[in-house]
C-alpha cells in the first residue's frame, strides 16, 4: 500500500496533527548563540516545517507523489510523528489503521459533504462545527 501510505503522509503533512513535541534540558546548551539552561521545557513547534518551501516544493499542494521514490520519510525533517529516541511508538500500528480504515472507505462506500462546514486552518485543521457527511454503500 505505498500509494495509501503517501496518501497519509502528505494529509497529515498538510492537516498537522500533531503541532509539535516537548522536550527538557538535561544541561546548559546553546542554539544559534542562544543558551537554554538545564532543565528548562521546551516546545519545539514542528507544525511550519510541514510547510517549509525549501523542504518541500510546492508546500501548500496536495501532492501524495512527492513521498514516492525519495526518501522524505527518512529526513531529519519529517516529524510528523515527532523524532529521536520518543518517537511516536504507534506510527506504524496508526498507518495500518488509517490504511484500513481508508482502504475499505474509498472501495465500498461513497460520501458526499453536507451542510458547508467550515473549516479552520490554524491553529490546526479542525471543523469546529463538525464536517458533516452522507455515507452511502456502493
Ligand atoms: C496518525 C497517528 C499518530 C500520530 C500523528 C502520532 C504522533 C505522535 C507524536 C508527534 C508524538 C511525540 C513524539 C516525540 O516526542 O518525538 C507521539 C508520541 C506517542 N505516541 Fe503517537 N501518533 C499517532 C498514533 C499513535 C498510536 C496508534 C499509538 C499507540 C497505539 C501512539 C502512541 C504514542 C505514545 C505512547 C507516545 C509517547 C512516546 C514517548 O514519549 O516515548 N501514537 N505520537
Amino acid at each position: 500500500m505505498r500509494f495509501t501510505r503517501a496518501v497519509i503522509f502528505e494529509t497529515s503533512r498538510l492537516a498537522t496533527i500533531v503541532n509539535g513535541v516537548l522536550r527538557k534540558t538535561t544541561h546548559d546548551m546553546e542554539l544559534n548563540g542562544y543558551l537554554i539552561p538545564e532543565g528548562w521545557r521546551i516546545y519545539v513547534y514542528t507544525r511550519e516545517i510541514n510547510y517549509g518551501p525549501f523542504l518541500y516544493h510546492d508546500p501548500l499542494k496536495f501532492n501524495p507523489w512527492r513521498w514516492l521514490g525519495n526518501s522524505l520519510e527518512s529526513q531529519s525533517h519529517f516529524l510528523i510523528f515527532g523524532g529521536g529516541t520518543r518517537q511516536c511508538p504507534g506510527k506504524e500500528l496508526g498507518i495500518a489503521e488509517i490504511s484500513t480504515f481508508i482502504h475499505y472507505f474509498v472501495t465500498r462506500y461513497r460520501w458526499e459533504e453536507v451542510g458547508g462546514d467550515k473549516l479552520m486552518k490554524f491553529p490546526r485543521v479542525v471543523a469546529p462545527n463538525g464536517l458533516h457527511i452522507r455515507v452511502s454503500s456502493y
